[in-house]
């Protein structure tokens, strides 16, 4: 199975996937702690968190599959979100409580 074919896999089998650096209890970077904090803060319980800096493979293929140069990356019901930044911006204007409402995710937000 090509790195393609894995990231596609995962993000189609989670309904929520974050590519990140390190993990939720130990982020090895700002960006990607304030993804996991955007999450929690809209309640999301269960999310596949996926350290790119275990896999350069996945790190390197990522961007490519997304066509987005940076990580975090944020898909949800396998579609790609954004990174800290727009996740951000969609937490200040609750479209991503919205959108994770809409795709079951969360109950109430
Ligand atoms: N403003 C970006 C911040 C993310 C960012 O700049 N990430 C850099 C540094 S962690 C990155 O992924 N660089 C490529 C790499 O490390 O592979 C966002 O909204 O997500
Ligand atoms: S690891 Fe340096 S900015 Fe993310």
């Amino acid at each position: 199975m090509s790195i393609q074919d894995v990231i596609r896999d995962q993000v189609t089998n989670n309904d929520v996937v974050l590519y990140m650096k390190g993990s939720p209890q130990f982020p090895q970077c700002g960006f990607s702690s304030a993804a996991v904090q955007i999450l929690k803060a809209c309640g999301v319980k269960e999310v596949l968190a996926v350290n790119v800096l275990a896999d350069d493979g996945i790190r390197q293929g990522i961007k490519e599959f997304s066509n987005w140069p940076t990580i975090p990356q944020l898909y949800i019901k396998g579609e790609f979100v954004g990174g800290s930044d727009i996740m951000r911006e969609m937490y200040q204007n609750g479209e991503l409580q919205q959108m994770l409402k809409d795709a079951g995710v969360v109950q109430d937000a």
